[in-house]
This record gives structure tokens, sequence and C-alpha cells, in this order.
């Protein structure tokens, strides 16, 4: 079997030109331009990367784009009170403060001080809960990403067998509460799992998510199954600097029915869903009704 290439750059492509169509029509009727800030704490190039893309599409979708960028040895109460600053500003719609922090800041307790109605990323407690009992929130945008190409691939993915290797907050577990919520039978595996392989090759969705470089070999694929590989995995091979993921790809794509690459797949999806849950999160602080098919 010759897997089929989910393409995940072209996916996003499409969802941000949705989100853009609605921010236009919000702008025309309401006279509303959804912001999105981003706050920065110190220089890691990754991350750096990150925002300023984040930063580019954000404007190209006509959203306004606010990036705060601070210094590597900010205090915690100075990061809290931009964070109050930013939840009061009704100019911003969504906020999302990059991960991971420098040691000295509590990552729970800035997250947990964003105002959930604007916390973009998902990751606030009353979100996770509210995610967790199947109640309207806000939906991490990796998990949501993945959720989207799983459903356009499979349409229904009712009574399917899906395995999520890694148990991050971010990834995850949140992975886990959506695909229940679309009625698959969920196993989150980690690295404790005992009989790793034989837990993955039962499964018709495989979601691997733990940062460890081609990880999953082709041989633990069930023939025919979805992977979904989330790993974003910077590796030097033949003197080379080479992006893969957590999963071997050229022997898994032997075997699987459908798979995501790197890059090219989650990647793209979890910046378009960012904007999406930007969108989303203004319609609801304006009241008006909520874009369809860009939430979970
Ligand atoms: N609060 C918070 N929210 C995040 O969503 C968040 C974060 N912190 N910290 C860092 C990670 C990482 N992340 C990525 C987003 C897009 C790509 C992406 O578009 N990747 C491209 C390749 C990019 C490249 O070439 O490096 C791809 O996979 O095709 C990657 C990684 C969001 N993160
Ligand atoms: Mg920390």
């Amino acid at each position: 079997m010759v897997a089929q290439v989910i393409d995940g750059k072209a996916f996003a492509a499409k969802v941000r030109a949705q989100v853009a169509d609605q921010v236009a029509k919000l702008k025309e009727e309401n006279g509303i331009t959804p912001g999105l800030a981003v706050v920065l704490v110190g220089e890691d190039p990754a991350s750096q990367v990150y925002v300023r893309s984040k930063g580019k599409m954000t404007v190209e979708v006509g959203m306004n784009s606010y990036e705060h960028k601070l210094d590597v040895d900010t205090s915690e109460e100075d990061l809290l009170a931009l964070v109050e600053k930013l939840n009061n500003d009704p100019a911003v719609h969504g906020i999302l403060v990059q991960l991971p922090l420098p040691k000295h800041l509590n990552e729970d307790l800035v997250i947990n001080s964003i105002d959930p109605a604007k916390d973009v990323d998902g990751f606030h407690i009353s979100n996770v809960g509210l995610l967790g009992t199947g109640q309207k929130s806000m939906v991490p945008c990796t998990p949501l990403g993945c959720l989207m190409m799983l459903r356009d691939h499979h349409g229904s993915l009712s009574g399917m067998d899906a395995v999520v290797i890694g148990r991050s907050n971010i990834v995850g577990k949140p992975m886990a509460q959506l695909l229940l919520g679309d009625s698959c039978t969920v196993t989150i595996a980690h690295s404790r799992t005992k009989d790793l392989p034989d837990v993955v090759r039962r499964a018709d969705i495989v979601v691997a998510a733990v940062g460890r470089p081609e990880m999953v070999p082709g041989d633990w694929i069930k023939e025919g199954a979805t992977v979904i590989d989330v790993g974003i995995n910077r590796i030097e091979r033949d003197g080379k600097n080479k992006l893969v993921g957590d999963v071997d790809y050229a022997s898994a794509a032997a075997r699987a029915g459908a798979i995501t690459p790197v890059p090219g797949g989650v990647g793209p999806m979890t910046i378009a869903c960012l904007l999406a849950n930007t969108l989303t999160a203004c319609c609801r602080a304006n009241k008006l009704p909520e874009p369809e098919g860009l939430t979970a």
C-alpha cells in the first residue's frame, strides 16, 4: 500500500481563506476587526520564527496582530501585568503566550491568568474542563488541526480505534478528548507503555506527539491506518539540517492508508486553527453567530 499524503499545507491555506472571508464580513457588516496578541518572552530562535510566521498570517487574513516581545529576564509580575492589560483591551480577542517560558516563570500561573474567552491556545484550566465535559470551549490549535484533517479524510470517525502517543497537556490529552468526542475508542500511550508496538499495531488512527525524531517505525503501523505526525524535530543528517516528524515517514508511508508529512502537515494547520480560534473568540465576544466548520 502506498499512503495518500494528507496535504496540511494546502488544507491550512483553505482554512485561512475561510477565516479571511469571515473577517472581511465582520469588518463590513459589523465594523469589527479581530485582534490577536502574541507574547514572546526571551529570544529562542525557533520561537521567534513561529511568532513571526503567526504575525504574518494574522495580517494576511485581515486581523490585527499585536506582538509583545519581552526580555528573557522579565519578572512574573510584569508578565502578569501585561496579560491583565490584554485581558482588558477590547481590541484584543485572542491572547497567546508562546511556550515554553523561561524557567523562572510559572507557566500554569501565567496561562491561567489569561481570560478564558481570549485563551486561543485552549490551555486555561477552564477550557480544559469545558472540553473534557463536552461543553463549548476554546480548543487547542494542534489537536483541532489534526481533528479537521481526520474528519476531512474519513468523514465519520465513529467506532475507530485511535492511539495517541504522548500525554502532554498541549497535544496528547486534548487530542484524546477530541477523538473521544468523535466516538473513537481511544488509547493514550506514552514512554512507560508496555508493548507500545502492539498497542500501535491495532490502531486505525495513530497520532504521534512525543517529540522524538522518527521513533515510530513503519512496521508498527497497521496496513491502511491513518497516521498523523505531530512531531517537529530538527536533526542533522548527512551534514544537513533536516526537519523530521515522530514517525519514520518512508517506512510508515509504505503501510499507512494516509499520512501527514513533516513539514507541510500538522504545523501549518496549527497556525490556521489559531486564526480560526481568534475569529471564534471575536464572534463570541460580540455575541455574533460563530463561523461553521472552524470549531470542534
Ligand atoms: N502558546 C503556544 N502555542 C503554540 O501553538 C505553540 C507554542 N506556544 N510554542 C511553540 C509551538 C510550536 N508551534 C508550531 C506552529 C507551526 C509550525 C509550522 O508551521 N511548522 C512548519 C515548518 C516550520 C519550519 O520550517 O520550521 C511545518 O510543519 O510545515 C510549527 C510549530 C506552535 N507552538
Ligand atoms: Mg517555566
